[in-house]
Formats: C-alpha cells, sequence, structure tokens
C-alpha cells in the first residue's frame, strides 16, 4: 500500500476531488457518509447536533440524508457559513454557554444522534495533542448525555493514544453497543479513528467522575519496562501510524552524564535517552565539571555519549564500564564493595586450597564419567534394541556376545577381550567349541588392566573396552548372517573350503587344526609369562604327542591296535586313506546341512570330493593297500568305532551336535536314503559296505590320462547306487518340507509384525497405566478412555482387504504387480477359473 503524505499535496487526494466536485466544504464529509452507510443512523434520526461542525460538510451531509424537517445543530469555534435548514452558532463546546446555546435551540426535544468531529489545534507536541482530542471527547460526550435520547446515538472521533482504551471502557458503560472503525476515507497516516456509540442507556444519574478528564485519564502505574532488552536487542521502530508510543512525548531526549553516573539503573538511560551531556548548567553542577575533566573521560567515551541510539553492544559496554570507573572514583558503593562488607559480615572460613582442588577435580570426574555412562547407556541401549530385533529373526542372543560378557564386565571371567588376543574369538563367534582358561585374563590381571586395585578410569577404560568388543561381535554377527546367505556361501566355500572334507584327517589337515588351536591349547606350567605365551588356552588330556607319520592322534590310536600289528608299509601307504571315500558314506556323512541351500552346497563339494577321491584311487591302486585304507575309519562319520580313543570320539561328537545336542546329520540324497533303510533295517552291514567298495570303479588305472578325460570319466563312469522307492519318497518328503519353509524374507515380515504388535501393545498399556493413575479423572471417564484406547488400536490393526484383479488387457500374463493396483491383490484367471468348475462338473458326473 502506498503511503499517503501528509504534506499539503498529499491530502488532495481522491476524497478532496470528489468532495470538491460534490460541493461539500471538507473531505471530511465522505467519512460521516462511510460512517452512516455503515450503521445508518441519520436516516432514522430527527434531531442532530453537531459537535465542532467547521466548515461544515458533516452538516451538509446530514442535512442531506435525515428525514425532512429534521432539526441539526451545528456549533464550533470557528464560523460556520450557513447551511439550509441547519442552525449554526459559534462557541466554544467546553463551555456552559455552549451547553445553554444548544438547549435554547433544541427546548425540550432530545436528540437522536449527537456527531463529534472535533480536533484540537494541533500542531503543538503529540502528547497535548492527543490529550487535548480526548478531553475534548470527553465534553462532547457530556454534552451528548445531556442531550440525547434514550437509545440515541454518539458518533466521536478520537485519537488513539494512551487515553483511547479509558475513553472505550467510558462509552461502554452509558452505551450498549460502542464499536471503533476507521472509515476509508480517513488517511492511514492519521492516528484518528471513530467510534459509533449506539443505544444510549439515559440513566437517571451519571457519576460525575465518568466525564472528569482527570479521574478517567488518571495514570495507572505501568509494569517496569525491560530496558536491558531495549539497549542490547533495539526493536526496529514502528512508524507512528497509531500515534507515539506511550511515554515517549519529546522525540529527543537528553539527561546530565553526571546522572548515569548516580544512577542505580543505568540501562534505563542508554535505553530511554539520546544524549548524555556534559554542558554545565548556570549554577554549575560540581559532580558534571569533575567528571568532564576525568581522564577516564576519553574522546571516544564523548563520542558515545553525542548520540546514544546510534551505539553497538560494544560501546553500551564501553559506557558500562566507564560509569563503573567513575563510580568507583568518585566512592560510589559498588558490588565488590558490598560484597566485601557481605564478607565481612557474614565470616566463611576460607577453604583449604588442596580440598578445594580435590573438590574441583571431583567435580570434573563426576561430571566426566556421567558424561561416559550417558553415551555408554545410549550405545546399550541401541544394542538393546539391535538384539530384539535379531531375536525377533530367530536368532539367538548369544550370536552377538551378549551373553557372554555382560555389562560392566559382570561376566570377569568371561571376558572376551582376553581371547581375542589370542585370535580365539573368532573361533568362538564361529562355534568352535574350546575350553577358555582364565590364564590369559590372569596375565592382563596382572599387567593391571582390570586388576582389583581398579580405579574410575579404569573402568571405564573396560567400559570402552566392553563397547568395542560388544562392536566387534556385532560385525561378526552381521557377517556371520551374510555368511548364511546361500549365495554368499557357495561363493566363498568354493574360494576358501578346496578340501574342507578331509579336514581333522590328513596330516597337514591336523595340522591346521592344531594350528587354530594353538591359541587354546596350554601345558600344565603356568609359572612363566614367556611360557604362558605359548600354552594354549585349550587344555588337551591326552598329551601322547602326534604321530611322526602326520596321522591324527585318533587314527594312529586305531592303526596302534593288535589287528594291524605286522601289516607293513601301512602308514606310508596311508597317504591314500581317503581312496576310500565312498559316495554313500560321503552322502551319509555330510553334516550340517540346515538349509536347503547348505544342503546344495554340500551336494556339490561331495561331487568334488568323489572325483578327487577316484583320483586318488586312480593312483594308489594297490588292492592292499586299499583294503587297509577301507578299514580306516572315516573321523567325519557318524559311526564311532568302539575301540576308538573314547574320549576323542566324545569330543569329535559334540563337534557335529547341534546346540540342542542332536547329531548334526543330513541325509539329503536318495541313494544316502536308501543305505541309511538298508543299515538301519539290517539288510547291510558294515561288512557288506566295504565289500562293496572292491568294484571296478575303484580299480581304474588313469596313469597318464589327460585331465579333460578323467574329468568326463569322473561325471559320467561312475558307481551307480541302488535307490529304493521308499527312499526317494522321504527324500521327496523331506525336501518338500524345506520348500515348505517360509522364505527369509517371510519370516522377517512376520517377525516384524509380532515386534511392531508388541511394541504397540506396550505403549497401550503405558497409556492405558496413566490414565489409570490419573486423579484428575472418574473411575467411569477412566473407563471409557482406556476403552477409546482399545478401540483405537484394533482400528489401526485393521489391513486393507486383498484385492481381486483380473488377468484381463493390460493385465494378461503381467508376471508382476498389475496396473493401478495399490495394497494387497490377488490375479485371477477367469479362464482358468471356468476350466476349474467344468473339471468339477465333469468330475462328479463320472462319480455319479
Ligand atoms: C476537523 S474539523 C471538523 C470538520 C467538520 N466535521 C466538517 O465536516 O467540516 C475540527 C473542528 O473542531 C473545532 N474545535 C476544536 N476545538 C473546539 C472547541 N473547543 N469547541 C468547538 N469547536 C472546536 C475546530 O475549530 C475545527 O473546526
Amino acid at each position: 500500500m502506498a503511503i499517503q503524505k501528509k504534506n499539503g499535496k498529499g491530502r488532495l487526494d481522491k476524497w478532496y476531488k470528489l468532495a470538491k466536485e460534490k460541493g461539500y466544504r471538507a473531505r471530511a464529509a465522505f467519512k460521516l457518509i462511510q460512517l452512516n452507510k455503515k450503521y445508518g443512523f441519520l436516516e432514522k434520526s430527527k434531531v442532530v447536533i453537531d459537535l465542532c461542525a467547521a466548515p461544515g460538510s458533516w452538516c451538509q451531509v446530514a442535512a442531506e440524508t435525515m428525514p425532512q424537517n429534521s432539526i441539526i445543530i451545528g456549533v464550533d469555534l470557528a464560523p460556520i457559513k450557513p447551511i439550509n435548514k441547519v442552525i449554526t452558532f459559534q462557541s466554544d463546546i467546553t463551555t456552559e454557554k455552549c451547553r445553554q446555546t444548544i438547549r435554547g435551540h433544541l427546548k425540550t426535544w432530545k436528540a437522536d444522534t449527537v456527531l463529534h468531529d472535533g480536533a484540537p489545534n494541533v500542531g503543538t507536541a503529540w502528547v497535548q495533542d492527543s490529550f487535548n482530542q480526548a478531553e475534548l471527547v470527553l465534553h462532547s460526550l457530556k454534552l451528548a448525555t445531556e442531550f440525547l435520547i434514550e437509545g440515541g446515538t454518539f458518533v466521536t472521533k478520537v485519537f488513539r493514544s494512551k487515553d483511547y482504551n479509558p475513553l472505550l471502557w467510558v462509552f461502554k458503560q452509558l452505551f450498549t453497543k460502542v464499536d471503533a472503525t476507521k472509515p476509508p476515507s480517513s488517511r492511514n497516516v492519521s492516528a484518528e479513528i471513530f467510534v459509533v456509540c449506539r443505544g444510549f442507556k439515559a440513566p437517571k444519574r451519571i457519576d460525575p467522575r465518568l466525564l472528569d478528564p482527570r479521574t478517567v485519564f488518571e495514570d495507572l502505574a505501568e509494569p517496569t519496562p525491560n530496558n536491558e532488552a531495549k539497549v542490547y536487542n533495539p526493536e526496529i521502530k514502528k512508524r507512528k501510524r497509531d500515534g507515539y508510543e506511550d511515554g515517549e512525548y519529546i522525540q529527543f531526549k537528553e539527561i546530565a552524564a553526571s546522572e548515569f553516573i548516580n544512577t542505580v539503573d543505568p540501562i534505563a538511560i542508554l535505553g530511554q535517552y539520546n544524549k548524555l551531556s556534559f554542558d554545565q548548567s548556570i549554577n554549575g553542577d560540581v559532580a558534571l565539571a569533575a567528571l568532564d575533566k576525568l581522564p577516564e573521560t576519553t574522546e571516544e567515551i564523548r563520542n558515545c555519549c553525542l548520540d546514544l541510539k546510534v551505539l553497538g553492544r560494544k560501546e553500551f559496554k564501553l559506557l558500562l564500564k566507564w560509569r563503573l570507573k567513575v563510580r568507583e572514583i568518585f566512592g560510589f558503593p559498588s558490588k565488590k564493595s558490598a560484597k566485601v562488607l557481605a564478607e565481612e559480615v557474614a565470616v566463611v572460613e576460607p577453604m583449604d586450597e588442596e580440598l578445594q582442588i580435590q573438590e574441583e577435580l571431583q567435580k570434573i570426574n563426576e561430571k566426566e564419567s556421567s558424561k561416559k555412562k550417558r553415551e555408554r547407556r545410549r550405545e546399550n541401549e541401541k544394542k538393546q534394541k539391535d538384539i530384539v530385533r535379531m531375536q525377533m529373526n530367530m536368532t539367538a542372543p548369544m550370536d552377538i556376545g551378549a551373553e557372554q560378557d555382560g555389562p560392566r564386565g559382570e561376566g570377569e571371567m568371561f571376558r572376551l577381550k582376553t581371547v581375542d588376543k589370542t585370535g580365539a574369538l573368532a573361533k568362538i563367534a564361529k562355534g568352535k567349541m574350546a575350553i577358555i582358561t582364565d590364564l590369559e585374563a590372569r596375565r592382563n590381571h596382572d599387567s593391571g588392566i582390570g586388576s582389583s586395585g581398579e580405579t574410575d578410569d579404569e573402568s571405564d577404560e573396560d567400559g570402552d573396552r566392553l563397547e568395542t568388543e560388544l562392536d566387534q561381535l556385532y560385525d561378526r554377527y552381521k557377517e556371520r548372517k551374510a555368511e548364511s546367505d546361500a549365495k554368499y556361501c557357495a561363493k566363498k566355500a568354493r574360494k576358501e573350503h578346496k578340501d574342507d572334507e578331509w579336514e581333522g584327517v590328513s596330516a597337514d589337515e591336523n595340522e591346521s587344526s592344531d594350528e587354530e588351536l594353538e591359541g587354546f591349547e596350554s601345558s600344565s606350567d603356568e609359572d612363566s609369562d614367556e611360557e604362558a605365551d605359548e600354552k594354549p588356552l585349550l587344555w588337551d588330556l591326552d598329551d601322547t604327542p602326534s604321530e611322526a607319520n602326520g596321522l591324527s592322534k585318533r587314527a594312529s590310536s586305531f592303526f596302534n591296535q593288535d589287528i594291524f600289528k605286522g601289516i607293513e608299509g601301512l602308514i606310508e601307504e596311508d597317504e591314500d586313506e581317503n581312496m576310500w571315500e565312498d559316495e554313500a558314506e560321503t552322502s551319509a556323512a555330510d553334516k550340517a546341512a540346515t538349509t536347503t541351500a547348505e544342503a546344495k552346497q554340500k551336494a556339490n563339494q561331495k561331487q568334488k570330493r568323489k572325483r578327487e577321491a577316484e583320483a586318488l584311487i586312480a593312483e594308489g591302486s594297490d588292492d592292499e593297500s586299499a583294503s587297509k585304507a577301507a578299514t580306516k575309519p572315516k573321523p567325519k562319520t557318524k559311526k564311532v568305532d568302539e575301540d576308538d580313543d573314547w574320549e576323542e570320539a566324545e569330543k569329535q561328537e559334540q563337534e557335529k551336535r547341534k546346540k540342542d545336542g542332536r547329531l548334526d546329520i543330513d541325509i539329503i540324497t536318495a541313494e544316502a536314503m536308501t543305505l541309511a533303510h538298508q543299515l538301519a533295517s539290517g539288510q547291510k552291514t558294515t561288512h557288506d559296505l566295504i565289500d562293496d567298495g572292491f568294484n571296478k570303479h575303484a580299480l581304474k588305472d588313469r596313469d597318464g590320462l589327460p585331465d579333460w578325460f578323467l574329468d568326463d570319466e569322473g561325471k559320467h563312469d561312475r558307481a551307480h547306487k541302488p535307490i529304493s522307492k521308499a527312499a526317494a519318497d522321504a527324500i521327496k518328503e523331506k525336501l518338500r518340507a524345506y520348500n515348505a519353509r517360509p522364505i527369509k524374507k517371510v519370516a522377517e515380515a512376520r517377525a516384524r509384525k509380532k515386534f511392531k504388535q508388541a511394541q504397540r501393545l506396550e505403549k497401550l498399556k503405558k497409556k492405558a497405566d496413566m490414565l489409570a493413575t490419573d486423579e484428575g479423572l472418574s473411575e467411569k471417564d477412566k473407563a471409557s478412555s482406556i476403552q477409546k484406547l482399545i478401540g483405537a488400536s484394533k482400528k489401526k490393526g485393521k489391513r486393507n482387504p486383498i484385492k481381486v484383479v483380473k488377468a484381463q488387457g493390460s493385465n494378461r500374463g503381467n508376471a508382476g504387480r498389475p496396473h493401478g493396483v495399490k495394497g494387497r491383490y490377488k490375479m485371477v484367471d477367469p479362464r482358468m477359473k471356468k476350466e476349474l468348475r467344468a473339471m468339477t462338473r465333469i468330475a462328479k458326473k463320472k462319480s455319479r
């Protein structure tokens, strides 16, 4: 909106021109026209008094609008040129003479409307103007109360100033309806506003105080202004459209600088005044003179004092500092001295310096530790959440190590940190069984970590370590999860596990496995630290040394039996131990195939091993060695020979067992199942199996044959094992059961759903508890609120129904989501439906 100028030319706006056109004496005529248009008081009035009517435009409008033969009386300080049908006279409306003149004109009549558009001679000080205006309004109201008829209307102009509200209050005491409005013809720059008071109550007696300017405009104590805010955050000055700010009557305010020094509220001075003056009065101000001469009163200070309104934060601070200095020089009581005085009065023994330092240190420590605790708690909460999620995904919490080591090293004896140093942690995470001695732990304790003399800092360190360990475990858990993924597993197996079928049997493998356990094995000597370094954590009760030929202890003990005594070359030919790998046996011995993916992987490995076994057979096709080797136990078979070392066997058995104690064996091929059936039903014995091992395939000469040929042979020229129907059916059934299991995503989604339901329930419980304990609610309200809660939670749980979509048009043959369908859907094929119906019909007919 364009700002209207109040200068001469600005006044010559469209209302001015319009007034000229219409013959009104002033543009103010339109204000009355617009007010009357809104409230319609002139048409209903027979008698109107226009107070302050000169030059008379309102009288003109009234004469035009009011009914014929109406009485219009206009009065003003200034003379009013005669207007047809209007009585005008010159008088001051605040005087008794004016009142009497009006009475004289009206005789016994009463006025329906009293208009007042008076404005005192404005242009002096704003505050004076506004006050005079308000006073004039009150005078006009006084006249109105005298001449108005009951239910009559009083229209007055007021300025929006601090007197505005008291005036409104007075109006409301005397009239039933009071509306303040600003007609469009009133300039925006003007602070004037018009109040239309309708329904004069015409009380028999009016309290004179109600119309007395001294009581009506009596100053009320105002809340203390926030001068500090004013100084440091000076708000943007508003335009004075609605008049000047209350209390700010003079634009430029000046105060003696000595006052600033004296005052107890320097901020107030800085906020209210424009200038701190050093000018001396005629009588002379000693304080000001002294201040002027002080060296502290620098040129910069003087400049700052010149215009306070342009100062920034920095300058204000400078002035305040200067004030404090001067006050000190003048010997004013300062805060410091007050403090000293107070200290003198209340004699408090000063704290011992050392004690103070200690106290401070303690405080810092406490702060630090509470911060760390907070962080740890947060971290633990996060982990707890993860664990819950994992649990929902049917994962045991111990997989991430949460049970091994509780928070703050609860299970100190199971400290994983100590194990981790030997690399055993990884093995534990992989699920291998190992006995962890507390040797390492003790060693660490000796070295000070986690020792009994643990300080707070150390305990924090431990906490951090625990965190890192948990992190590591969690990472490993994730890795393991990834490993359980079939693709990942197969890929890794191809890369890493080339010969894992022979793990623990061949000399090399045995060595490597020993290497693996190196960190766990320990000797009985725990005295020296150096020795302890070499001591493995796993304690082997059988301390017989490994055979020099590289056989495992188990194998060695087997071949040490009397039955093998005297057989030459047995040990040397042990290299060919794997040659008697029977396909059926391998199948039966393929362990730990807990998932279909793993089963597939095992099948691949089995094929590979078979080929290798055949190659070995080809290499050493010596019957004798074959027969000897055939008698060797295959370490991974579930059968444990009676003569085996029981402890060793038990250990191996233990390895093969699942967590629930069941043997980790899976039969996944029809051949293996047939063989298992035959063994179980006694159709075959171990002897038969060995016997079956002697066949044309076992005794093939492959020397000098090219690889491609051997590969091909391995694929096609192999022994065909018999398959029984029952075994095939059993395998089929087994696979069906595997396939019937929900896929991982479905299981996860179900778990998620379950988790969310649990969360919702928890929330609901909490809310219900809160309601139940709310003392402000009656029992009935509580019950209904809880009922509502339950109802709302049920609603949320409702799922959208499944949408049935016909496989027609664009959706025909569409494998994915049909076009434009959101949410759950089911594709239906009308043709298939018909065919199904037809088939059932035919089947019914046939059955009759
Ligand atoms: C804005 S003019 C009124 C214009 C008028 N309503 C019209 O339409 O022509 C304000 C008038 O109030 C008058 N006035 C101010 N103080 C007065 C008083 N004490 N008694 C009578 N008139 C007064 C002034 O002389 C001035 O003419």
